[in-house]
């Protein structure tokens, strides 16, 4: 069988299964699924004749969901198996369901086995993003340090019941890497898959199943597989659909009309590229307008700070963190903005030991300004932000426009041109700003200050 038949195959294996006994999935029968590996994009959903706004796609009986709650394996190991982190329990659920008697395989066998989450890339791959936060924030040693300690010890424990499963071949041989090679595949997964379902149980504190109290509050959510409801891709500006929830079902709707042959978009949100990379492994330009260049509060504390002897930075730090004034990192949008967190960050910083001691004691913060002085540390902390990333943007300009760069490399130079850019608008934008006089502004500041006005929230 070539591979054109075995995705045919495995996708009418899928489709019989979901509007089967089984499943239960009402389609309408003016969608399917499609074919778009051609551009990259696997399977998608599309309109085989028009549909109206607000018409039902397909509705998913929520114990057609496969999630903790509903899996067999829940049965099976109870607490030691709800009392893991509910990503790392949905991760066994999803290894326990690959073994072939599961009545979820015609499901297991339509979500990927391979990947281009920044999880998959290699270490030379993710050089090419520079100094990009993102990479940062994949964290695949944390995952395995977790799965070996979390999973393995469970999967050992109970090795027959994971003996036919994809891990099977580790277990027999003692070995840990099919588990790891497994956990990072349905990791990868549910971050690309998974939706975040609504409890809609009986509220806390209910006679009816009580064992499962704490989940069954409403307003909570856990993560779910939804069949069908996965098989859209998103798109930032043509999504035309969105999963609605009621007790009993989840229904995928169009939020308006779409013309026969129309691809049927989710929508993710307003994630940057580099997000939409790190989780879902691809980017569009589309996404661009939710691009963001961060910068940590380290380099902002040691560029503001600078002047300050030790024991001073470390009480300023502690007293903006209580206030929620400092946080772990600042994001500047397409926008410019300078957030206003930062200029406070840096205003508390500026101020000398005494005017910082008089203000803690009345319980206050500086407020955000835009004086010469703050805008010169601004000026600071950008241009040093941008000199950690390799290239410049006319650097990158000439790479992407050459012909040799292909496949991830792209991905890469896109995701961190996005944000040097941002980083160099910004930085035109504060060496553009009307400044406020300084000394005048020391003074009215605290004045407000003193007299009570509000502070600058950040979170
Ligand atoms: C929820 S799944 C959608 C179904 C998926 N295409 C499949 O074949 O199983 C999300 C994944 O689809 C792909 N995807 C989603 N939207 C896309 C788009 N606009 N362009 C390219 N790939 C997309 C990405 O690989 C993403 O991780």
């Amino acid at each position: 069988m070539d591979l054109d038949d075995q995705f045919a195959e495995l996708n009418n294996a899928f489709t019989s299964w979901l509007t089967g006994p089984t499943c239960n999935v009402t389609l309408n029968p003016k969608i399917g699924l499609t074919d778009l590996r051609a551009s990259s994009a696997g399977r998608g959903v599309v309109a085989t004749a028009p549909l109206d706004e607000d018409e039902t796609v397909f509705s998913v009986p929520r114990s057609s969901v496969l999630s903790v709650e509903n899996s067999e394996l829940r049965q099976k190991l109870g607490e030691e198996l709800t009392s893991l982190d509910p990503w790392l329990a949905l991760i066994l659920v999803l290894i326990y369901e690959t073994r072939p008697s599961s009545p979820w395989r015609p499901y297991i066998d339509v979500l990927p086995a391979s990947f281009n989450t920044l999880m998959y890339w290699t270490n030379d791959e993710l050089s090419e993003l520079q100094a990009s936060a993102v990479v940062a924030k994949i964290g695949k040693q944390d995952a395995d340090e977790l799965f070996r300690d979390k999973l393995w010890p469970i999967v050992k424990k109970h090795a027959g019941m994971f003996s036919d499963t994809i891990i099977a071949p580790g277990l027999a041989i003692d070995a840990i890497d099919n588990l790891l090679d497994a956990a990072h595949r349905m990791g990868s997964i549910i971050m690309s898959y998974s939706f975040d379902l609504e409890v809609v149980g009986e509220k806390k504190g209910s006679d009816e199943d009580s064992d499962s109290d704490d989940e069954d509050e409403e307003g909570k959510f856990y993560k779910g597989m939804v069949p069908m409801a996965d098989m859209l891709n998103a798109d930032a500006d043509r999504n035309n659909c969105r999963l609605f929830q009621t007790p009993t079902v989840l229904e995928m709707r169009t939020t308006r009309a779409v013309p026969a042959g129309d691809e049927l978009f989710n929508d993710y949100g307003p994630l940057p590229r580099s997000d939409l990379l790190r989780r879902y492994g691809y980017i569009t330009p589309n996404y661009a307008q939710y691009d963001v260049a961060e910068i940590s509060s380290e380099l902002i504390v040691g560029i503001a700070g600078k002047a300050l002897d030790g024991s001073d930075k470390t009480e300023r730090i502690d007293y903006l963190l209580d206030e929620e004034v400092l946080d772990d990192a600042f994001d500047i949008g397409t926008d410019l903005e300078i957030p206003e967190e930062v200029l406070a960050v840096i205003a508390n910083f500026l101020l000398t030991k005494g005017e910082f001691s008089v203000l803690k004691g009345k319980g206050k913060v500086a407020k955000p300004k835009k004086t010469p002085e703050v805008a010169k540390v601004m000026e600071e902390i950008l241009e040093k932000r941008l000199g950690e990333y390799g290239t410049t943007i006319e650097d990158d300009e000439n790479i992407l426009r050459g012909e040799s760069t292909q496949g991830r490399k792209i991905i890469a130079i896109e995701v961190r041109l996005g944000e040097k850019k941002i980083l160099k608008g910004a930085l035109e934008k504060v060496r553009g700003w009307t400044l406020v006089e300084s000394a005048k502004r020391t003074h009215s500041s605290q004045v407000e200050d003193e007299r009570g006005e509000k502070r600058v929230k950040t979170r």
